[in-house]
């Protein structure tokens, strides 16, 4: 569906050249939700820009739904994007129409006629759930609702393609889950194709199921989301992992309990999937007869099922905390011992 090849993008600026984007080649399929997760000058932004045409790559090529976005100019590309819509993380509404009218913008400018418009505006407020407010300007409605007008606006022209940039960085906790549902359910109604930039890995977590972590211009680390939760590679992806799993906040604990209990092992043990649900802990007390002393636990979900993680202190003989650890990789349960902060 949407074919990275080789892309660099390089901005040649008063100071120098600036490379944003670096080497990167990416696949995202049809109908996926897709999250590139970077702290701020990664290149997202600029990676999005090159997905719908707005920039051309300095090298490599871009596909997007069959046609090479990154060489086509002029009627052509206006066509083509009109199937790649996206939403903001300022909304970018128009603040002197109504809801309805912000809506139909897109409708207007494709040349749709004013029945089928008004059609077509009532099925989607219906779909981001805005029924009654059609007649509100912008500045009536909650961050949430601005967000739902804005995917209700990217959705007009029945596109291909939805990008998402940051869309719900500026919105708190509860409304960004509820804004992150409706693109999931979008995603399953309608086979949309999702691609999001993003600097929070929950937002990842909630509603990707695979992700390509950014550096300095560059793809660091790619693939299904809980497979880099359990096993991220790049310091980078370690730290996006840290702000899910909570074990960031543990930090302080793990280093008193080092200085508390000076024997035995701290472990990060790293749960996925129907793995959760096993008694483990409780089978090597009783198995081993080691002391398991709980520092940290959490779970969460994915849409590829749940991730937990759990870090312990395992004290106890030598050989039994060896025959402990052996019992947990026996059951695929990732155990990673800390022996610092
Ligand atoms: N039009 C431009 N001209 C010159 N440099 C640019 C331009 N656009 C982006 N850059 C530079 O490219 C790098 C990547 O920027 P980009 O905006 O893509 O990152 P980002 O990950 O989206 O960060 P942010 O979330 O802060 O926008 C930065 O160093 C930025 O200053």
């Amino acid at each position: 569906m949407i074919e990275l090849k080789d892309i660099s993008k390089i901005y040649k600026t008063k100071n120098g050249e600036i490379t944003a984007v670096k080497d990167v080649s990416l696949s995202i399929n049809k109908g996926e939700i897709f999250g590139i997760i970077g702290y701020s000058g990664a290149g997202k932004s600029t990676m999005i820009r090159l997905l719908n045409g707005l920039e051309k790559p300095t090298t490599g090529t871009v596909e997007v739904n069959g046609q090479q976005i990154s060489s086509i100019t002029g009627t052509q590309l206006r066509q083509a994007r009109q199937k790649i819509s996206m939403i903001f993380q300022h909304f970018n509404l128009l603040w002197s129409r109504t809801v309805a009218d912000n809506i139909a913008f897109p409708l207007e400018i494709a040349g749709v006629p004013k029945a089928e418009r008004v059609t077509r505006v009532k099925e989607l407020i219906d779909l981001v759930g805005l029924t009654g407010r059609e007649n509100a300007y912008p500045s009536q409605l909650s961050g949430g609702q601005k967000q739902r007008v804005g995917i209700a606006r990217a959705l007009a022209n029945n596109p291909e393609v939805l990008l998402c940039d940051e869309a719900t960085s500026a919105l708190d906790p509860e409304t960004t889950d509820a804004i992150l549902e409706l693109l999931l359910d979008i995603n399953k109604r309608l086979g949309l194709t999702i691609v999001l930039i993003t600097h929070e890995m929950h937002v990842i977590r909630k509603i990707c199921r695979r992700v390509a972590v950014m550096e300095a211009g560059r793809v660091v680390e790619s693939g299904d989301v809980l497979d880099v939760f359990q096993n991220p590679q790049a310091e980078i992806t370690k730290n996006f992992v840290m702000q899910v799993s909570g074990t960031r906040e543990s930090k302080e604990s793990i280093e008193q309990i080092l200085v508390n209990y000076p024997t035995g092992k701290i472990v990060k043990l790293t749960f996925i999937g129907n793995k959760t649900e096993q008694p483990v802990i409780s089978q090597i007390i009783k198995e081993f007869n080691v002391e398991v002393n709980i520092v940290h636990g959490n779970i969460t979900q994915t849409t590829s099922g749940p991730y937990g993680t759990l870090i312990v202190q395992i004290d106890g003989k030598p050989n039994q905390v060896e025959e402990a650890f052996k019992l947990l990789e026996s059951r695929e349960i990732q155990a990673e011992v800390i022996d610092h902060v």
